[in-house]
């Protein structure tokens, strides 16, 4: 192990099996093409997909999402391009405790150091979030995007593009869940008007010790849905819901893949749940991602949808803040914690 910091180690029960490599045969490969036709019978079916693959995996992969190829290799490119930039560089544009957009290696999940790089910024701009994690506090600021001067190209177009069109496929899946959910198809499309959206580029180097650490520890992710962009190498695993085995997502060329955030199974009141997921190490070889986490704007109090709510299924959460959640997140995030980070299992009726 040599030189490697413990503070990457996961303890026993967490650390991946060792040349485990079980594929989800199962994991839903949708597609989207539909979304674009005017056929209510071809959305409905659609919709029923989605619906299957969110309430028997909470994760599913989807093809003929309308994002230009190109649009992706860009983001590859300029993603990789800053990565290999030196570390002072990176540092440059480092995340901090004010703004939480940019640079950032030293991220926690579940107190355990990540085996990763990631580097954020958020689609809309502005984007309004609360000054501080502090129930009473009503001040707010904007999340600065940080964009490293030597990489001019990493703020231009072919981002855009992605952004804007995952940020349609975001709005269209949820209308999607909407119509499954058996409610009005923009139903959702209120909650996303100031969104709290941000992409991930995520950069996982070679790891010496891929047995005993993770690129990104167990968790679920706290937004409403998740597209991520993986490339070849594969690592991501999914914690399969009918008996907990841990499955390796199959790398699929322009496919992205879809996870249930944390906010859509309080909205849907837990028809849908948001599933456990993790990251493998590779010895020899990097592996880059992208998230696109789908969240709404910050003053969203999250609750189960009153239409989903009745007498024989009570409201299973109590109202919580989106922006207090998010902040609260954030700042753990930087350090290593005595307590359990916060969770949406702590606003359960
Ligand atoms: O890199 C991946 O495949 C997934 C990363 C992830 O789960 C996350 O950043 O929340
Ligand atoms: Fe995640």
């Amino acid at each position: 192990m040599g030189e490697v910091d413990p503070a990457f180690i996961q303890a026993l029960e967490h650390r991946p099996k060792p040349g485990q490599t079980i594929e989800a045969k199962g994991i839903p490969l949708i597609d989207l093409s539909p979304l674009e036709s005017n056929s209510r019978a071809a959305l409905e079916i659609l919709a029923a997909e989605i619906g299957d693959a969110c309430e028997n995996w909470g994760f599913f992969q989807v093809i003929n999402h309308g994002v230009p190829f190109e649009a992706r290799q860009k983001i590859d490119s300029v993603s990789r391009k800053f990565f290999a930039l030196p570390k002072e560089e990176k540092r440059k544009v480092s995340r901090d405790e004010v703004n939480p957009t940019g640079y950032y290696d030293t991220e926690h999940t579940k107190n355990v150091r990540d085996w990763k790089e990631v580097f954020d910024f958020t689609v809309q701009v502005p984007t309004v979030i609360p000054a501080s994690h502090e129930p009473g506090d009503e001040e707010i600021k904007e999340m600065i995007n940080q964009w490293p001067g030597n990489i001019p190209e990493m703020r231009l177009v072919g981002l855009r593009r992605v952004r804007r069109r995952n940020a349609k496929t975001g709005i269209q899946l949820t209308g999607a869940h909407s119509f499954e959910l058996g409610l009005e198809k923009d139903r959702l499309n209120g909650f996303f008007k100031d969104q709290t959206t941000f992409i991930r580029l995520n950069y996982y180097p070679p790891c010496p010790i891929p047995d005993l650490a993770l690129g990104v520890g167990r968790h679920k992710d706290a937004g409403a849905l998740t597209i991520l962009a993986q490339d070849e190498v594969g690592g991501l695993q999914v914690k399969r819901k009918t008996d907990g085995e841990w499955i390796l997502v199959k790398p699929t060329p322009d496919a992205y893949i879809i996870n249930v955030g944390d906010i859509i199974q309080v909205w849907s009141n837990e028809k849908y749940e948001s599933v456990e997921h993790r990251v493998k190490v590779n010895l020899e070889k990097e592996r880059f991602s992208v998230p696109f986490f789908f969240n709404p704007a910050f003053y969203t109090m999250v609750e189960p949808l009153e239409e989903l709510v009745n007498k024989q299924n009570p409201s299973k959460y109590k109202p919580y803040s989106w922006g207090k959640f998010f902040t609260t997140r954030k700042l753990s995030n930087y350090k290593k914690l005595d307590v359990e980070n916060i969770q949406i299992h702590h606003f359960k009726n």
